[in-house]
């Protein structure tokens, strides 16, 4: 569970609207997340990337056994609340979950893919195979969907498969009409 409050507020009423993809590196997180910031607008916010790359430290160093930074969840949730938490319209791309506040997201997608065509896409970019066996055993154990549902209300998550292109572009649909759905309401909200 994260450690900042969970409650919902009235911020949450002032930002854009916001969704978490999660699940299990190489389930298509990155990919589904460029298309949907492309076909609506939201900004696509790569938490490996933003922690590549940002000027703030949000790293406590390289972690050589699993070829990753060992992250700082407090200095990244500072770093991302006033994009994230204040003004939204993102879609946060990150295979964890539980240590963000509830509050800034309106939905969590989950993406979840059959073991072996897992394996194949992470073998296919150059993991090692350590790291391949570690993260097809999470996937099998479904620790990014026990994560996102212990983290968040059940109505907030959405688990969508995702081993073939017709259900990614299925899934890409569905978010789309979704976003769209909540812009058609502010849009009333504001004018009422
Ligand atoms: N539903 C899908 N069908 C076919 N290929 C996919 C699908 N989802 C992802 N891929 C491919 O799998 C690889 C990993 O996808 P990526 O989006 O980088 O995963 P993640 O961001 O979760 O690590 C990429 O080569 C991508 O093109």
């Amino acid at each position: 569970m994260g450690k900042r409050s969970r409650q919902q507020s009235s911020v949450a009423d002032a930002r854009q609207t916001n969704v978490l993809i999660t699940g299990t590196p190489g389930t298509g997180k990155s990919t589904l997340a460029a298309q949907l910031a492309q076909r609506t607008g939201l900004e696509h916010v790569d938490v490996g990337d933003v922690v590549r790359n940002s000027q703030d430290k949000l790293h406590d160093g390289w972690d050589e056994h699993n070829a990753a930074y060992v992250l700082n969840e407090d200095a990244l949730l500072d770093h991302l609340e006033p994009l994230v938490g204040g003004r939204g319209g993102c879609i946060v791309d990150h295979h964890s979950s539980d240590f963000y506040p509830e509050r800034w997201f309106d939905k969590v997608v989950v993406l979840t893919c059959d073991n072996t065509v897992l394996y194949n896409r992470l073998e296919g970019r150059g993991y090692a195979v350590h790291k391949i066996q570690e993260n097809v055993q999470h996937e099998i154990m479904q620790c990014s969907v026990e994560e996102a549902n212990d983290a968040y209300a059940k109505d907030f998550v959405e688990v969508m498969r995702s081993d073939t292109d017709e259900e990614m572009r299925g899934n890409l649909e569905r978010l789309v009409a979704w976003v769209q759905s909540r812009t058609t309401t502010d849009a009333v909200t504001v004018t009422v």
